[in-house]
């Protein structure tokens, strides 16, 4: 039996545990609570994270040394706002090259590094290209009940991210290779603005054709953002793009689209992430966006109005006038301009 470690015990390092111990792994599942790997070990559940039963081969560990102790792999699925910590800690720990995946989805605002970029300068015996990604249409809670999934894997090095596939591949969870690291990366980060937005939409009250609207001019901006930075066009029409842009924007189950939904109903923003008790990346990663917006000269509308309704207190219905009422344009001019770029050059 294969040891893996799964860094970061919230829903979805739980729910990837349960894909890996399903395969005949043993998971060694790292928290940074004592008591929660005490709680894994005992009662073979994560309450407060997933209502499920967890597999006798998923074990708890509060010692990240121990943790990581003769695994074959390591699967980092901290929130993006602590990669670097974690990635700091695993540094004076870590002596062989082993394979890393990570999960999370978030850009970091500011340095605007996406998750492998931030893993490739703290971690001393890695490159960016070395690390796989993960992402796709995935909620932890239907994944830990085995219901039908697809994701993406992906690294530059396409021998890593077949070692990614091999490792979680089965009949419940089904994994597609690909070497576009940036559009997944992006795609996965991106959509989690968009659910925020369709999340606020419902909110107020507003139908199916608003938050359709919002799902494809806003896949339409992340495409325009990723094209422009150089990722395939292609992806954000895959697992990491429109589908799980479609899995984030309409259900319940997505942290971001609740957060956005409370936002629509009249919450502030502090009430709101008070009330989810769980990370909501959408809310760093529209910081990120913005400035990538400005920096690289993209125009970016929905992303601009959520950012002016989370951080500049503008009032969402405002924000949708403004969408509203932009000057009159062509659907298609800029992706068509971007895509004949890039395929002409
Ligand atoms: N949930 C899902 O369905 C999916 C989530 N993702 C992505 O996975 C990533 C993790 O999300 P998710 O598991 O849902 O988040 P949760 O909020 O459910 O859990 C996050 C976990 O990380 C722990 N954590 C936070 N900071 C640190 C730290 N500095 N060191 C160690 N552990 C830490 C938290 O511990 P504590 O709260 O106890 O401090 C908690 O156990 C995110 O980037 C998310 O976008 C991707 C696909 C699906
Ligand atoms: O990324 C997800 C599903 O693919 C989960 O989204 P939330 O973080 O909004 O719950």
């Amino acid at each position: 039996m294969d040891k893996i470690a799964v860094l970061g015990a919230g829903s979805w390092g739980t729910a990837l545990s349960i894909v890996l111990a399903d395969n005949g792994n043993k998971v060694h599942l790292w928290t940074h609570k004592q008591a929660q790997a005490e709680e894994i070990n005992e009662l073979h559940r994560n309450e407060r994270y997933l209502d499920v039963d967890l597999p006798e081969n998923i074990v708890g560990f509060s010692d990240l040394p121990k943790a990581i102790t003769n695994v074959k792999a390591i699967v980092m699925v901290v929130p993006t706002k602590a990669i670097r910590e974690v990635s700091q800690q695993l540094n004076s720990i870590l002596d062989s090259r082993i394979p890393i995946i990570h999960a999370s989805k978030g850009i970091e605002p500011g340095t605007l590094k996406r998750v492998s970029q931030m893993l490739g300068e703290e971690l001393e015996l890695y490159n960016a290209e070395d690390i796989v990604v993960l992402s796709g249409p995935s909620h932890a809670e239907e994944v830990a009940l085995r219901h039908p999934t697809t994701v993406t894997v992906a690294s530059l090095n396409k021998e890593n991210a077949k070692v990614a596939q091999e490792l979680f591949i089965n009949e419940a969870f089904r994994v597609y290779t690909s070497t576009d690291v940036l559009g997944i990366e992006l795609g996965g980060a991106l959509k989690n603005i968009i659910a925020i937005g369709a999340g606020i939409s419902d909110g107020l009250g507003y139908g199916d054709n608003a938050k359709a609207a919002l799902m494809t001019r806003g896949l339409a901006e992340i495409a325009r953002l990723g094209t422009k930075l150089g990722a395939d066009p292609l992806s954000f029409l895959g697992l990491s793009g429109v589908g799980d842009l479609i899995v984030t924007c309409t259900s319940v189950h997505s942290r971001n689209w609740r957060a956005g939904n409370l936002l629509g109903k009249g919450h502030n923003l502090d009430e709101v992430l008070e009330e989810m008790g769980m990370v909501v990346e959408g809310v760093r990663t529209v910081k990120a966006a913005y400035q990538f917006a400005e920096e690289e000269n993209v125009e970016m509308p929905i992303t601009t109005g959520i950012y002016q309704v989370l951080f500049e207190h503008q009032k969402p219905k405002d924000v949708v006038e403004q969408l509203m009422s932009r000057s009159k344009r062509e659907e298609m001019d800029d992706i068509a301009h971007l895509l004949y770029e890039r395929y002409t050059n």
